[in-house]
């Protein structure tokens, strides 16, 4: 029995003059999962996830979540309708404390947040940012600069702020990139915790990552999708071991 995805995408096509980076990609997301995207440099990943999250606009197709279409959206917008994305280059205000820059991005979401502003708005705002610094596992570290954290650490916040939009689906973008081996871990950890909640997809290199993590996998090569299927179905698919080879 499929869930009706929470986003999913028709014929999406994204060219850059005469290359066609995206060729008519039909994709969905199921609600729940944590779905990972992978595949070789230049197979067009960034691209999709710079279309659904507004930084591009796509030359056709459609982008749908929940079955509203938000092609073409701008990404304040975009977010405001509940797509968080976590960058590779770290996006924290480093001069401020984790708690401020938690209660920063939450009180970005005017939306859910107007309750809020009605009643009692910074001890509220209070109380949720300490939920996401537990969520995180830096709540220890509530009022210690952003500047002062290590790298791992830096990317764990940069998750809690893209988790206090309260988004529906989380876009992270190569959330392992230059992370230690114990940095990777914790990372898993985090990851997989905040999925038993939440959609998640995920753009990553780390195989060990995305099959540790991976309820659904699928593999973009040249624009189009190559192959999709469970972990164990994406190790064990010839035209994906090739793709990889090549590299
Ligand atoms: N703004 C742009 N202008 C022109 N070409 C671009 C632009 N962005 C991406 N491309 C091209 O589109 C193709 C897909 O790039 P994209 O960055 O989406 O791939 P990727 O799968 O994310 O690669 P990587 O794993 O190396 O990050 C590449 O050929 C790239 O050079």
């Amino acid at each position: 029995m499929d869930a009706s995805p929470l986003l999913s995408t028709e014929r999406l096509t994204m060219h850059f003059g005469g290359l066609a980076a995206l060729e008519n990609v039909n994709f969905a997301v199921r609600p729940g999962t944590i779905h990972a995207i992978i595949g070789p440099n230049g197979a067009g990943k960034s691209t999709f996830f710079n279309c659904i999250t507004g930084v591009l606009r796509p030359t056709s197709g459609r982008i749908l979540l929940q079955g509203e279409e938000i092609t073409g959206l701008p990404p304040e917008t975009i977010s405001q309708k509940s797509i968080a994305r976590s960058y590779q280059i770290t996006n924290i205000f480093p001069g401020s404390t984790c708690i401020e820059n938690i209660r920063i991005a939450s009180q970005s979401r005017q939306y859910s947040w107007s309750i809020l502003r009605h009643h009692r708005s910074d001890a509220l705002a209070t109380d949720k940012a300490l939920v996401v610094l537990d969520a995180i596992a830096l709540r220890d570290k509530a009022g210690e600069l952003a500047s002062n954290l290590s790298h791992g650490e830096q990317r764990h916040l940069e998750i809690g702020i893209a988790l206090a939009t309260e988004p529906k689906l989380l876009c992270l973008d190569e959330p392992t990139a230059g992370m230690s081996a114990s940095e990777t871990l914790d990372m898993i950890d985090l990851v997989r915790r905040i999925g038993a909640n939440l959609t998640i997809l995920i753009v990553e290199h780390d195989m060990h990552v995305v099959m540790s993590l991976a309820d659904r996998i699928t593999v973009f090569d040249y624009g189009q999708i190559l192959a999709e299927g469970t972990p164990e179905e994406i190790q064990a698919n010839p035209q994906v071991q090739e793709a990889y080879l090549k590299m």
